[in-house]
């Protein structure tokens, strides 16, 4: 069953900007340029891109606060500018940067707000809430007031006040941005449970590729606000010839090592960082280094969006 649904979506601004020192020229930005997809239901997509692509302009499309100046759009059969009111009881949407919970009051009662504003019955909302607190180890926080959380205790919260009334869709803006690491996991391992298990579909925003490894089947690339790449992460890595990071961490500084399938590319003391082809699995190589030099840490790193991008770009043309 197809849940959302853009048929050559557009959407302009137009901008004033300074030409000269007292003519102002009016120019359009098209922040999305023909966006024509679908995703089903209990999908998990990842929508990523570089700064200015068109992300936001999307998700703000899809959850009814911005109406697109042209093509088509619909979200569970709902046109969402038209019907905002009866698309918010079949969406959840969490912002990274911003929280749509009550800055002063408990969580407690930013959620009762929810069940009232949602009309969710009361089966419905103590099963969730259950389910959340459990899952997201909300119980000791639920009486402290929102300001006082931590980002990584905020982004729970918003996560559960996202899902009470049982969205059929959920957006998800940025939701690992600032977070430590152990919250990250603990935010992805929730996210997961939510897609599988409950069958919620997933559409999520990230500058993290570790989000994308860890949740999403597909990945959709967008670009100058157009699709550049649809289908699997190994699918974007193969096209991109893109590469990850090992950074190992040795017993003492010395020259650079020497290992099967990757190539230091620094080393700063006993700190070396070795580049391998992100399609590869990181364990023969961690293997090598671990049983033949004193290793004391390490740690694999996704390359960036941004250069993801710009290889692939690179690809293209030299192909
Ligand atoms: N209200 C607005 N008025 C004018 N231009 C806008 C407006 N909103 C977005 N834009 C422009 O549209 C383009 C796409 O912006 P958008 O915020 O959708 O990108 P994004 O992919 O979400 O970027 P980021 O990763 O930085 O959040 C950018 O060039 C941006 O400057």
């Amino acid at each position: 069953m197809t849940l959302i649904e853009l048929d050559d979506v557009r959407r302009t601004f137009t901008v004033r900007t300074k030409a000269g020192r007292f003519r102002r020229e009016k120019r359009e930005v098209r922040a999305v340029d023909g966006l024509s997809f679908t995703v089903a239901a209990g999908e998990c997509v990842g929508y990523i891109g570089p700064n200015g692509a068109g992300k936001s302009t999307t998700i703000k499309m899809l959850t009814g606060i911005l109406v697109p100046t042209g093509g088509r759009l619909r979200v569970a059969g709902i046109d969402p500018a038209r019907e905002r009111v009866a698309l918010a009881r079949r969406i959840g949407v969490v912002f990274g940067q911003r929280t749509t919970l009550w800055w002063d009051l408990p969580l407690r009662d930013s959620y009762e707000l929810a069940r009232r504003l949602y009309r969710i019955p009361d089966h419905r909302y103590r099963a969730n809430l259950e389910r959340c607190i459990e899952l997201l180890d909300l119980g000791g926080l639920l009486d402290t007031p929102v300001r006082q959380l931590s980002l990584g205790q905020r982004m729970r919260g918003d996560l559960a006040a996202a899902l009470l009334h049982d969205p059929q869709v959920l957006y998800l803006d940025e939701p690992t941005i600032g977070l430590d690491v152990v919250s990250k996991g603990r935010v992805r391992e929730f996210l997961r449970e939510v897609n599988r298990d409950q069958g919620t579909t997933v559409l999520l925003t990230t500058h993290d590729l570790t989000d994308i490894e860890q949740l999403c089947g597909r990945v959709m690339v967008i670009d100058h606000g157009r699709v550049v790449h649809d289908g699997g992460l190994e699918g974007l890595h193969a096209a991109a010839d893109s590469e990850r990071t090992l950074v190992v961490d040795l017993a003492e500084a010395g020259p650079p090592i020497t290992v099967v399938g990757a190539r230091v590319v620094k080393v700063e003391g006993p700190r070396q960082w070795l580049a391998f082809p992100a399609q590869q699995s990181a364990a023969p190589i961690v293997a090598e280094v671990a049983a033949r030099y004193p290793l004391v840490d390490l740690s694999v790193r996704e390359p960036a969006i941004e250069d993801v991008i710009a290889r692939m770009y690179a690809e293209v043309a030299i192909g």
